[in-house]
């Protein structure tokens, strides 16, 4: 029998949308809440140094007010790992930044990162929360995890979904299948996302040693198209209802 795919839905972009004009919508923990009525199983929100998209009293409202387990993904440093610690998110996964980057660009270097990243893995794992890894999918990275006692990995898709070629996301599938088994081999839990949308999902959602996929930008954008309709539908109801049409 397989194993449930879990879907996390990342809510970064809501906030990214919401904070071009500095107010308060589109508001990311309705987002997730309507996430957790469509099926999601755990909601994915990156606290980024910068603050670009979450925020900090987004992550608190999270834990306070959502149903669904919160994975929280963080840079390696002393103030993130204040934060988780005061959160306890369900999950913490660890991810690389860069200030300039305009998305998160590749995974961590948990080999050649090893003494730095002990401490956070070792502090976040003593709080009772999961800890993941996001890094490329090369098995030394996932080996390196293990050493840390990471119980988790999740896989960078990025390339894999940037491919321009058939015959490069062939060869970007594979490193993600062969990493996947790794993980299983070595006896860590296998999630993966990045970039993933309604063409490329469906290969990675059928590696069975996978069981959970975050995915966000590309739901948010899809939202813009799919749920348009049905908000301009209920402002017409709301503008008839304020002012009944037949009048002049
Ligand atoms: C680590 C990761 O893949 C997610 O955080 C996702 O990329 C959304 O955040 P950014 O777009 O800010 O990188
Ligand atoms: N860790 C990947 C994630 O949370 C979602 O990435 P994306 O779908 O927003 O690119």
């Amino acid at each position: 029998m397989s194993r449930h795919l879990r879907l996390g839905v990342n809510i970064d972009h809501v906030a990214t949308i919401r904070n071009a004009r500095g107010g308060r919508h589109p508001d990311p923990v309705r987002a997730a809440l309507l996430a957790a009525e469509a099926g999601a199983d755990g909601i994915t929100a990156h606290l980024r140094e910068d603050r670009r998209h979450i925020i900090d009293s987004d992550i608190e409202r999270l834990v306070a007010e959502i149903p669904l387990p919160l994975n929280l993904e963080m840079a390696a440093t002393d103030e993130m790992l204040a934060i988780a610690l005061r959160h306890k998110p369900h999950a913490a996964c660890i991810v690389p930044e860069k200030r300039t980057e305009v998305t998160t660009e590749g995974g961590l270097d948990a080999a050649g990162g090893f003494d730095h990243l002990t401490r956070f893995v070792g502090e976040l794992g003593a709080a009772g929360i999961r800890v993941s890894l996001f890094v490329d999918p090369e098995p030394a990275q996932l080996d390196a995890a293990r050493a840390l006692g990471a119980p988790v990995v999740e896989l960078h898709t990025g390339a894999y979904c940037e491919a321009e070629t058939w015959q490069e996301r062939e060869t970007e599938l594979s490193r993600i299948l062969h990493a996947a088994a790794h993980a299983e081999a070595i006896g860590l839990e296998c999630h993966a996302g990045h970039g993933l949308s309604f063409d490329t999902v469906g290969p990675v959602a059928a590696i069975p040693t996978i069981v959970e996929l975050n995915i966000g930008h590309f739901l948010v954008g899809e939202a813009v198209f799919g749920g348009l309709a049905a908000a301009i539908r209920e402002m017409r109801t709301l503008m008839d209802k304020a002012r009944p049409r037949g009048g002049r």
